[in-house]
């Protein structure tokens, strides 16, 4: 199933449910349905049964009459227990379906939305697992339906014999109609507001709790520091959420003492159709019973019920707003062989300047630059210059940035986004550690285009071994297969660098024509950086690199070294060239000389 971008109304709890499972969904209106009618039915019964038993005129139409009552109880408590069960299919069914189709709109989400923190906010309210929210749904339209239907009945039958009376238990639901409302809004508000401070206190508790960060909890002993933000943020959420709770049962105990008061101004005007002979005792006592139970319910349940429809309304607002976000364009189902045929001419870069989502610091200022594709480029600058933005902006993660920006010629805005992914092969700055076994850490990009026929044949550990990078399966008894970190028992823990050379792999072992590796070797002993550029560039022969590193002498083996500073480019040329030039570059590169020569 797909969640389609449209407005969603009230109706699409049913309907969606009843798409997803019809039986189920049927079985549950058909089953509220006659228990309501078995409100009216037991008063009529109930009060045949007093009237006959009043009358004592036959023993025959008791036993009749106790039968069905019998029956009809029987019958309500038999609706109850099938509704529960249909109940539970229902959310299974609903379950397996709205939170694959959740789950995966999530993860097809364009990039800039996942650094939003409305978007994450929005997010969080929808949950992992909607299916609860969803059956509150369909179970609070059925029970507004089952008021309806009782009430009605009710209603038909005081009406008959005195519509006055009638009329007052009507004019009783208006204003609790209302009151309802107005919690449902104040409780879903408080929910908005406290999911913003959970989402944070749910950050420091993973601080203090998760095990990334453990050698650096133990060594710096900061849980009661993180604790007391942690605790901080909680019980802001909490108070939002009591303060809401405060007002809202003050609300509905006010209208419980109403009710209390209007329930015995009702029994007492009742009494006047018997005395009048309108009503007979029987019919008396059963509505008396009938009405007690219906306003009890009233009091408890239909505040309760229309409070959850207006938060059902207003989830429904957010799943509309959910809906409406833009998927990154097949970002699942990556065409096999999209953009892996063609050879990389050009990379352009004409007066982009870009300014992150939510800011107004431009980070790329009129930055021009035209990369040749039979090169390989060196990004090198301080800290924070715009260099990892470059790479961002090239593989479409942002699109709200000006100028041009294209490849072989072709402007990126005009690629599909399967396409432009498929130029690149990337090993990021905080390159992800996947904790499945090695085969399928290198070659997820096979599995992420459907290649599984072409990703058992690779011979994986001859690559390896032709990288040198074989002594990472030594002593390994599940050699290539074996699990990696600490997801799984018997798994082993990698250090920070042999992540990072299965990182490297992954990268290498997905053929594109654009290859880049932002800071690849941060994590590598200097031996294996050395032994790795040196691999990297005869794989990479014949291909279009960028490297962006802060080790300079790396990027002395790049053709050309471009400068970034503030955005914009600075130097640019050959290792040589730009120490000619005596500038930034220059700069750089003779502080980090010194480090190593110092004491020389
Ligand atoms: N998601 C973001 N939202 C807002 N600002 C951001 C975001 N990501 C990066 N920046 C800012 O953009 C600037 C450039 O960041 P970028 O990562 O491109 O620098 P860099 O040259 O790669 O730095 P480094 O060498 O430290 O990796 C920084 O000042 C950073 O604070």
């Amino acid at each position: 199933m797909k969640l389609i971008n449209k407005t969603y109304k009230m109706y699409d709890y049913i309907i969606i449910s009843y798409k997803i499972s019809k039986i189920n969904t049927i079985g549950m209106a058909f089953l509220k349905t006659l228990s309501a009618c078995l409100a009216s039915i037991m008063v009529l019964v109930t009060s045949s049964f007093i009237n006959n038993l009043i009358s004592q005129n036959s023993i025959k139409n008791i036993k009749l009459n106790f039968l069905a009552l019998l029956i009809t109880i029987g019958l309500n408590w038999l609706t109850n227990a099938m509704y529960k069960f249909i109940h539970l299919k229902l959310l299974l069914k609903i379950n397996e379906t709205l939170t694959i189709t959740i789950t995966e709109k999530k993860g097809a989400l364009a990039y800039s939305y996942i650094e939003n923190p409305e978007t994450w906010e929005l997010m969080e309210r929808i949950g992992d697992d909607p299916s609860e929210r969803w059956i509150k749904g369909i179970n609070n339209i059925l029970d507004l339906l089952v008021f309806v239907i009782q009430a009605l009945g009710l209603l038909i039958i005081i009406g008959s014999k005195n519509y006055i009376i009638a009329s007052i238990i009507l004019a009783l639901l208006i204003p609790f109609f209302f009151i309802s409302i107005k919690n449902g809004q104040e409780d879903y508000d408080a929910f908005e507001t406290s999911s913003e401070y959970f989402r944070r206190a749910k950050y420091f508790r993973k601080l203090i709790s998760s095990r990334d960060n453990v050698e650096e909890r133990t060594l710096f002993q900061y849980n009661e520091f993180i604790n007391r933000k942690w605790s901080n943020q909680f019980l802001k959420a909490i108070k939002v959420e009591m303060l809401a709770n405060r007002k809202i049962f003050s609300r509905v105990h006010i209208g419980n003492i109403g009710i209390l008061f209007i329930t015995s101004l009702i029994t007492f005007i009742l009494v006047i159709p018997v005395k009048q002979g309108e009503m007979s005792t029987g019919l008396f006592i059963a509505l008396i019973k009938g009405i007690t139970s219906f306003i009890t319910s009233i009091s408890w349940k239909f505040a309760l019920v229309m409070m959850e429809l207006e938060k059902s309304r207003l989830y429904l607002k957010d799943v509309t707003a959910f809906s409406q976000l833009n998927e990154e364009q097949g970002i699942t189902n990556l065409t096999a062989s999209m953009g892996q045929e063609e050879t990389l001419n050009s990379i352009e870069f004409i007066n982009v300047s870009f300014c992150y989502p939510g800011t107004n610091k431009k980070i790329l200022d009129n930055f021009t630059v035209i990369l040749d594709g039979l090169k390989k480029y060196a990004f090198v600058g301080l800290n924070g210059a715009g260099k990892t933005t470059i790479i961002k902006l090239l593989t479409g993660l942002y699109d709200n940035y000006t100028g041009i920006i294209r490849i072989n010629q072709k402007d990126i805005r005009d690629i599909e986004k399967p396409k432009l992914k498929a130029y690149f092969s990337i090993v990021y700055q905080d390159f992800a550690r996947y904790e499945i076994s090695i085969r399928e850490n290198i070659i997820l990009s096979y599995y992420g285009k459907g290649l599984f026929k072409e990703a058992s044949n690779i011979q994986l550990e001859t690559i390896m071994k032709n990288l040198g990078m074989d002594n990472l399966l030594i002593n390994l008894k599940n050699g290539i297969d074996t699990k990696v970190g600490k997801l799984e028992e018997g798994s082993i823990d990698l250090s920070g660098g042999e992540w990072q050379k299965i990182a490297i792999l992954r990268s290498l072992v997905n053929n594109a024509p654009i290859y880049i590796l932002d800071e690849p070797t941060a994590a590598l002993d200097p031996v294996s950086e050395y032994e790795l550029y040196k691999i990297f560039y005869e794989i990479i022969k014949e291909k279009f690199a960028i490297f962006i590193t802060h080790r300079l002498g790396a990027a002395r083996i790049a053709d050309e070294i471009i400068v970034i500073n503030n955005g914009t480019i600075e130097e640019q040329g050959s290792h040589l060239e730009l120490m000619k030039k005596n500038g930034l570059y220059a700069s750089m590169f003779e502080t980090q000389r010194s480090w190593y020569n110092e004491g020389n």
